[in-house]
């Protein structure tokens, strides 16, 4: 992996865990994290604010110009779960490591439930149209696969720093 390329970049559905296993990750490779989401917020308030005032096209654009920053940075980074659905991002996404993080229905129910969070206001049957619709595409960009339904945070990501050290190493 080149230099203007991210260590690793972590993609997947809503409420799988991205988040919180890219900022594990980076911590135990001691390299920076980027959240795209955050510097979202940050630069534009939040994302429901975002949704329910301009609408999910302006979301992607803004999201567009904050992935493309990150995809150049040698850090761990976490993208919004519908990130991937724009094509320069997937064609970018080609010259990366990108680790996908997989839930369960059952598992991601307590995750999502009582939160704010665009593209799920029908809960648990929203997150499973929006799954079905971009499996296939996840799928097609992941480099590796985790699921994160029965493991803890902290496993998952020594098992992604380890893979990459590995790979890394060769
Ligand atoms: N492996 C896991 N086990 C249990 N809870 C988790 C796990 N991964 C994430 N969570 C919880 O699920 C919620 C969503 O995590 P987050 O990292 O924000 O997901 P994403 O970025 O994929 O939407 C958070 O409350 C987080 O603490
Ligand atoms: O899947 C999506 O379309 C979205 C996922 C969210 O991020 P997380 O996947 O980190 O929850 C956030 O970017 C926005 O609400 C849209
Ligand atoms: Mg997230």
């Amino acid at each position: 992996m080149s230099e203007n390329r991210p260590v690793l970049v972590v993609i997947g559905p809503p409420g799988a865990g991205k988040s919180v296993l890219g900022r594990r990750v980076a911590k135990l490779l001691r390299v920076p994290f980027v959240d795209t989401d955050r510097r979202i917020v940050a630069s534009h308030g939040p994302i429901a604010t975002i949704f329910a005032e301009r609408g999910e096209e302006w979301f992607r654009a803004a999201e567009r110009i904050e992935v493309a920053r990150a995809l150049v940075e040698r850090a761990v980074v976490a993208l919004g779960g519908g990130a991937v659905l724009d094509p320069d991002t997937q064609a970018d996404l080609a010259a990366c490591r990108v680790v996908l993080v997989t839930v369960s229905a059952d598992a991601v129910g307590d995750r999502i439930r009582g939160s704010v969070r665009p593209l799920l206001e029908n809960g648990l049957e929203s997150w499973q149209a929006i799954v079905d619709a971009r499996r296939q595409l996840y799928e097609r960009l992941a480099t590796r696969t985790v699921d994160s339904s029965e493991r803890t945070v902290l496993s998952l990501a020594h098992e992604v720093a380890d893979w990459i050290r590995r790979e890394d190493a060769a």
